[in-house]
């Protein structure tokens, strides 16, 4: 009996390791159809070199099997429960996904196994919770299936009943899937392919299964996108920077450029934990100080929504007024040790796009250049290959763009070349590709803005 129990181990050892190897290749994504509003264009779910593994104080999460690329694949899986209407409150987003997901369970036609899976998230719901779905070792053992079934063709419908523990009960309150829900929710995004800018008119509160096993990292190493599939509901994760083997593969839940404080306060309030990720840890000590230059800087802002839509003369004011509050952050970093000036500074990116599109609106183009220069180098640092980095550098293309068209003798030329290229790269860190395809689309853009400018004079 001991004998042929070491031996099983074995086997499953040897099964393990096939099916690490054995991965399915990465499916390829068709550019031409992925800015489109076409529904129903479908990618294959695929489960990277990735494992699930218990980390003391954060439960479940993943961990790479082997050295992973920036850019590398590691899940592409759809959605188990979406939202029905696009950008609409989150509390409205909440509550329908919660009807989606109560539909999902209570349908003969979802798998026993997505059910499973489910119920194996993590949740605050103690009360209703049947007890099996608490212990890490039987969470474990149905996740796993529910990857295995990932990679392979075949259908999820009975794979469940290998499982050792008995069927579980699968009366549950709509308490407990709400709770599921508040805890692993995510929301979708997608790239207006007329603006070419992230469209929020379109984006849905969603869960994906496997996907809510990512824990959080202010400093993330994966970017999470979305295209294809109905309603853009395939989740596609990518490793953002180099990952070692063994290393935890994490995404970052709340806007990466809000201060620690509102970081912290939203992972408590949202999550129920607190962040000890190592930016956490750089910029904790010169928490008091971040507010209150964040409060300063605010007031700027504030003066710049207040003078949109006016005379040019008010908004060169802004500008003045939050360049001064922008130099007080960078007088305040330099009392930092100088390896942690640059990621602690990234707290304040969203006071440089203000300062830049302020910039812009007074025509005040080398300054809003410069502004959107330092957003695209704060993103780099804080969240590598993130739809934030494409963003930026697409803001400073059209800045450029914008620059040359209405100053044509403008003299040394701001180089839209180069602001191209960086697009195309960011959007090739990001998605993996499709940068040509999309900076073609772009120059289409910037030829649509020179003609209705001619038009106009
Ligand atoms: C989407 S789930 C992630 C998977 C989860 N760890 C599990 O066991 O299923 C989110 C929950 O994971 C935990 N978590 C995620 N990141 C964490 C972190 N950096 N520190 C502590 N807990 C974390 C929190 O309990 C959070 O509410």
């Amino acid at each position: 009996m001991a004998r042929s129990a070491s031996h099983d181990k074995r086997l499953v050892a040897v099964f393990d390791a096939i099916r690490v190897c054995e991965q399915r290749t990465v499916p390829v994504i068709d550019w031409t159809r992925f800015y489109g509003e076409e529904v129903g264009v479908s990618a294959p779910s695929y489960v990277g070199p990735v494992a699930i593994h218990e980390f003391e104080g954060r439960g479940l999460g993943l961990i790479a099997t082997c050295k992973i690329s920036p850019g590398e694949v590691v899940l592409i899986e759809d959605s188990f429960g979406l939202s029905s209407t696009p950008n609409g409150p989150i509390q409205k987003a909440k509550t329908e996904l919660v009807e989606a997901c109560c539909n999902k369970l209570g349908s003969v036609d979802t798998p026993l196994l997505y059910k499973a899976t489910f119920w194996c998230l993590h949740s605050e719901d103690e009360e209703t919770r049947w007890e099996g779905w608490k212990q890490t070792s039987f969470r474990k053992s149905v996740l796993h299936k529910y990857f295995d079934h990932l990679n392979s063709a075949e259908s999820a419908n009975g794979t469940y009943n290998g499982l050792e523990q008995p069927p579980p009960d699968w009366g549950k309150s709509k308490k407990s899937v709400a709770s599921v829900v508040s805890l692993n929710s995510r929301k979708t995004e997608r790239w207006n392919p007329w603006t070419l800018l992230l469209d929020e008119s379109k984006s849905l509160g969603g869960l994906w299964l496997a996907a809510s096993l990512f824990n959080h990292s202010c400093l993330g190493n994966i970017v999470v996108s979305y295209g294809a599939g109905k309603d853009h509901s395939t989740l596609v994760a990518r490793a953002a920077a180099p990952i070692e083997k063994g290393e935890e593969l994490l995404h970052t839940y709340v806007y990466p450029f809000d201060t620690f404080r509102e970081r912290q306060s939203k992972l408590q309030s949202i999550y129920g934990f607190y962040c000890h990720c190592c930016r956490c840890t750089i910029e904790a000590p010169h928490a008091s100080l971040a507010s209150r230059l964040a409060d300063d800087l605010e007031l700027e802002l504030q003066k710049f929504s207040a003078a949109r839509g006016g005379a040019k003369s008010k908004m060169v004011e802004v500008v003045k007024g939050m360049g001064s509050a922008l130099a007080s952050i960078e007088k305040a970093e330099e009392s930092l040790p100088a390896d942690l000036r640059k990621v602690w500074r990234s707290q304040f990116l969203w006071g440089d796009h203000g300062l830049a599109m302020a910039a812009q609106e007074a025509g005040l183009f080398p300054e809003a250049v410069h502004a959107f220069r330092t957003c695209a180098s704060l993103v780099a640092l804080a969240a590598p290959s993130s739809e934030y980095e494409l963003k930026y550098s697409m803001m400073l293309a059209q800045c450029m763009a914008r620059w040359t068209l209405s100053t044509p003798q403008v003299s040394p030329r701001p180089d839209l070349k180069e602001a191209l290229r960086e697009a195309e790269e960011a959007h090739n860190r990001l998605y993996g590709g499709g940068g040509r395809h999309f900076v073609v689309r772009m120059k289409k853009r910037l030829e649509e803005i020179y003609a209705a400018l001619r038009r106009l004079q």
